[in-house]
């Protein structure tokens, strides 16, 4: 299986290590990637094959993964209308509809969209994954294969789902990076030094996040365990409230999947 990567930034940096952790071959992933500079980084710390621009030989592959910027999609696949023969095309923009990437691929439609997320990197993504209808069984059970080497996947039932997905689960790690940050930045101002703040911070997090996927309980049960009766943290839970922190995370998921639809309709009018 082949798999060539148009757009080396972030994700594609954190998908390709989390694949080669998990025991594809460098030999087999390629990166088409427009910066010199990213390139060189791309062949040292992975020692995948990098091309200056989408060529015969970046196209010989299985699976192309589409990971430029949405905004960039349609100049990056322009010149690719034509030169598809056989290759599953799996996008990871947000927002970015597969009709419309049919479209600037003049016709071709073995399309795939997917929204990882960051944690791949580490083997710990979580991948929603749409496909066309002229996907076949196999593709689809290829490109899940790939997208499983690097987390959990999930199928979605409709395309419209994907600004869900992206706004939940590809947006989410920043939301729980910002969590950290808050509760690192609680530390400090407790007295704490701040490696100090952020061990118990970043320590706190992983351990509930692991014992909340090993429980077949639930986190609402697991989060009453914690709380004592007249004790700290239904001292500290009642100023969540207070702050509306389950509607404010709500509103927050339902902005990034707005954003995705908008994303996807003026991406689209184009
Ligand atoms: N960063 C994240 O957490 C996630 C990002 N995504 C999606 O992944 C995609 C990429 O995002 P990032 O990696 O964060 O962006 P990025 O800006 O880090 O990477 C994009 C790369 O594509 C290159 N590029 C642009 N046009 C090109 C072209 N025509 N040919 C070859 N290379 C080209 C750029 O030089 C850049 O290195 C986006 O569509 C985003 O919506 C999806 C899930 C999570
Ligand atoms: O912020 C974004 O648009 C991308 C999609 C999901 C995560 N990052």
């Amino acid at each position: 299986m082949k798999i060539c990567f148009l757009g080396g930034g972030n994700m594609a940096a954190a998908l390709i290590g989390g694949m080669l952790a998990k025991g594809y071959v460098a030999g087999d992933i390629a990166v088409v990637e427009l910066q010199e500079e990213a390139r060189a980084r791309l062949r040292e710390r992975f020692g995948v094959r990098t091309h200056a621009s989408l060529d015969a030989e970046a196209l010989a592959c299985d699976i192309l993964v589409l990971a430029v910027k949405p905004q960039q999609m349609r100049d990056a696949l322009t010149p690719v209308a034509g030169m598809l023969t056989h290759q599953v095309v799996v996008s990871i923009a947000a927002g970015l509809r597969l009709g419309d990437m049919a479209r600037w691929l003049g016709g071709y439609s073995r399309l795939v969209r997917c929204m990882p997320n960051t944690p791949a990197l580490i083997g710990a993504g979580v991948t929603g994954l749409f496909a066309d209808a002229s996907v076949s069984e196999a593709e689809r059970r290829a490109v899940g294969q790939v997208m499983a080497s690097v987390g959990e996947i999930v199928w979605i039932d409709t395309e419209a789902q994907m600004d869900a997905v992206t706004a939940v689960s590809g947006s989410g790690p920043a939301y729980v990076f910002h969590f950290i940050e808050a509760l690192e930045a609680a530390g400090v101002s407790q007295g704490f030094d701040a490696d100090t703040a952020r061990k118990l911070a970043i320590g706190t997090v992983l351990g509930a996040a692991r014992l909340a996927a090993d429980s077949d309980e639930g986190p609402a049960v697991l989060r009453e365990r914690v709380t004592s009766k007249g004790g700290t943290t239904a001292a500290a839970l009642a100023v969540m409230a207070e702050g509306d922190l389950l509607g404010l995370v709500g509103r927050a998921v339902d902005a990034a999947e707005a954003r995705g639809k908008e994303l996807g309709d003026a991406l689209g009018a184009d």
